[in-house]
């Protein structure tokens, strides 16, 4: 058997153990440590044709899964790939056509909703078939150059003769495979973060300065490893920082990062936000950022096996989950502070639906809510929301 008949065996045996329980990524570094025999071309090439195979979703359903390996690795790639070119040379051949005529070509028809097919859940201001159809490309790797450090950042790649772009004033563009931890000191130069993610920040220009302490006391209430946290200092300056998640492990992370960010003096704990009532004793906060647990449906170009893996209840489930971690967080909010809301969600019921009932239920004021779509540029797609609790 040929290396490239081997490669389409290996990835459709490596598809049919995966049931959904954890990120395909995870599953695929497990599969390979239990198989020594793949060396790195190997596994590059075997985990080219999965995520292809599920950058299409339910597309297809006609075709066995080889044919429908093959069919994503013709469908999503623009470039010459030697496994195209010794089973399929006629599709190898055509690789640079868009993807229409290429569909044309195998006479086959693929539309946004078998791409991605929770289509009637997106938030106003989507454009379904460019935001469906994004799913088909990696998206890019981004980092947000921390203030004062651009002129080392650029000097550093440069150095390196990597090849990047810059969006805008602050924002580095790389491809995804660029191992960057080799490159530049992460974290305290600058750090990974969607462009989209960025982005958010710039609903904090909104804050008004008279209504804040001089040094005003901000809430990262499910903080994760901390990149929100690491944005709001670089934007407001001196804050007091606490910062909060349900998951020990991933403080522990964030601990690492502050250090290498230079940021020392924050307070951490382990809080569960969805416990009635909540038993924490802070003093009210002027800024509270709410980046909430999501169904991350925004960034599923970076996870497309979710696109034939997620259970459309799940949509629920969240959005109940955020309104409860929500409720509970507010009641640490200074009368006059401000609620920063964040999904990487794109489904109304985790976005425009739970800052309506923000206003509704909680009493908030919105100032101004934004969809930051991402997908017309490899990025993630995502949603944020800026409150203020009345005086
Ligand atoms: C979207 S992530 C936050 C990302 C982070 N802000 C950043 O910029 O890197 C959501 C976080 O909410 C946390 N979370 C989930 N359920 C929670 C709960 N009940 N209470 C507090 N945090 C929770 C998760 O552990 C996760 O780290």
């Amino acid at each position: 058997m040929s290396r490239y008949y081997s490669y389409i065996n290996s990835a459709k045996e490596i598809i049919a153990a995966y049931s959904g329980a954890e990120p395909f990524a995870s599953h695929l570094k497990k599969q390979f440590a239990a198989n020594k025999k793949f060396g790195s071309k190997d596994r590059k090439q075997i985990s080219q044709l999965c995520y292809c195979y599920f950058r299409l979703g339910n597309s297809l359903p006609e075709f066995t899964v080889e044919e429908k390996l093959l069919a994503g690795l013709f469908l999503c790639n623009r470039s010459s790939n030697d496994l195209l070119k010794h089973l399929k040379p006629e599709w190898n051949d055509v690789i640079e056509t868009a993807f229409e005529s290429k569909l044309q070509m195998m006479k086959r028809d693929v539309n946004a909703s078998t791409v991605f097919p929770f289509t009637g859940e997106l938030s106003a201001g989507i454009d379904v078939d460019e935001f469906a159809f994004s799913h088909l490309q990696q998206p890019d790797l981004f980092l947000r150059i921390r203030p004062g450090r651009k002129e080392t950042v650029l000097h550093q790649l440069k150095a390196a003769a990597v090849s990047f772009q810059m969006q805008g004033d602050t924002t580095i563009v790389l491809l995804n495979a660029t191992k960057i931890e080799e490159l530049i000191m992460l974290n305290k130069d600058a750090v990974v973060q969607d462009y989209s993610s960025q982005r958010v920040g710039e609903l904090l220009l909104n804050l008004k300065p008279q209504t804040l302490n001089p040094k005003p006391s901000v809430w990262d209430c499910c903080a994760a490893s901390g990149g929100k946290s690491i944005m709001a200092k670089d934007i407001l300056g001196d804050i007091d920082l606490t910062v909060t998640d349900v998951r020990e492990s991933i403080l522990i992370n964030l601990k690492k990062r502050f250090a290498e960010a230079g940021i020392k003096n924050y307070n951490s704990k382990v809080v569960d936000l969805s416990n009635s009532p909540l038993t924490i004793h802070y003093s009210p906060f002027d800024l509270i950022l709410a980046d909430v647990p999501c169904s991350g449906s925004g960034t599923w170009g970076r996870t497309p096996e979710q696109l034939s893996f997620f259970n459309n209840g799940s949509i629920e489930t969240y959005s109940a989950l955020q309104r409860k971690i929500c409720f509970n967080a507010i009641t640490k909010l200074k009368p006059g502070g401000y609620f920063l809301y964040i999904t990487c969600s794109v489904f109304k019921k985790e976005n425009e639906e739970n800052v309506q009932w923000l206003q509704n239920e909680l009493k908030l004021q919105l100032i101004k809510q934004e969809l930051l779509i991402g997908y017309t540029i490899k990025a993630d797609t995502m949603f944020a929301a800026l409150l203020q609790k009345p005086e």
